[in-house]
């Protein structure tokens, strides 16, 4: 049966430039979706373009598209949103819930990843406890590691952190098998019993085709994460949680576990108009 043509959905314009651009909410809020449309139609291209010359000339404008954009503009814009007058950054609700498991009492620091860190003191009131690793990939201060935390040496991190934070970062990387990869990577890098921040727009959650609470906690549960704290509100533009690593013992070797389908594929959980968020294994 020949495909119908889909309907695409209408790209964000009216982007402020780099140099133009303003501060306001909305201004910054347009630039950061511009930005993870764009990243993840280059993926999408990038998967198909073989001789297509339609193909490779939009790879090509999309290409164009980010670089102009940049990537210091995009993540200039996510920290003009993580100031204090904006409500301030998750770390405030990461210390919060450490603290309420009494976690700063501890006697050695605790050693943090900060993956996506725009800023290189987020952690720094708390530096008689946390030891913080600030990272990106794209460094914009000295202090902050740049790294592709995907490419990070499996054996030289192997339960080497005690807290991994992933705020916002998920929803940023472009392919599902990417975002699956870093949740199993995070996994392996924590400690036993340590733990795992996430921090993720509502409608990833809320409003995606292919994803939703359940369903994501069933897959953090799967990769060996237990869930210590949800929260959101209804009117709310975040979900944030804290696991922790948890091997069960029952369960001798999670790399031989047999992945289930409904992790490993896009299954429909909801029609209508939905975001097409998802995380695969
Ligand atoms: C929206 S910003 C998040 C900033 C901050 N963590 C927050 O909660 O507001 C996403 C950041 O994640 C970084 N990032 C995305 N994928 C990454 C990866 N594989 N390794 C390291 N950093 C990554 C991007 O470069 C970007 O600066």
């Amino acid at each position: 049966m020949p495909k119908t043509a889909r309907k695409r959905k209408t790209p964000i314009t009216n982007i402020p430039s780099a140099s133009t651009s303003s501060c306001k909410p909305e201004s910054t809020r347009a630039v950061i979706r511009r930005f993870h449309v764009l990243l993840k139609r280059q993926a999408q291209l990038k998967k198909l373009v073989v001789h297509d010359l339609a193909q490779r000339t939009e790879l090509a404008n999309v290409e164009g598209e980010i670089e102009e954009l940049g990537l210091e503009n995009y993540q200039k814009m996510s920290a003009i949103g993580q100031r204090s007058d904006r409500g301030g950054g998750s770390e405030k609700i990461l210390i919060r819930w450490l603290k309420d498991k009494e976690m700063h009492k501890t006697e050695r620091k605790l050693k943090l990843l900060e993956v996506g860190a725009l800023k290189p003191d987020n952690y720094d009131d708390c530096s008689t406890w946390i030891e913080a690793t600030p990272m990106d990939l794209n460094s914009r201060h000295p202090s902050i590691l740049e790294q592709d935390f995907l490419l990070l040496d499996e054996e030289m991190n192997r339960e080497k952190w005690d807290l991994i934070s992933l705020s916002l970062v998920l929803n940023f990387v472009p392919e599902p098998p990417d975002r699956g990869r870093m949740l199993r990577l995070s996994n392996i890098f924590l400690v036993e019993d340590g733990h795992l921040f996430v921090a993720l727009p509502l409608p990833c959650l809320a409003n995606s085709r292919y994803l939703d609470f359940d369903l994501f906690t069933s897959l953090m549960t799967f990769l060996g994460f237990t869930e210590l704290q949800r929260r959101w509100r209804k009117d709310g533009k975040m979900v944030y949680y804290l696991f922790q690593k948890k091997t069960d013992v029952k369960t001798p070797s999670r790399e031989r576990l047999v992945v289930p389908e409904r992790f490993t594929k896009k299954i429909t959980l909801r029609q209508g108009n939905r975001n097409n968020f998802s995380i695969l294994l």
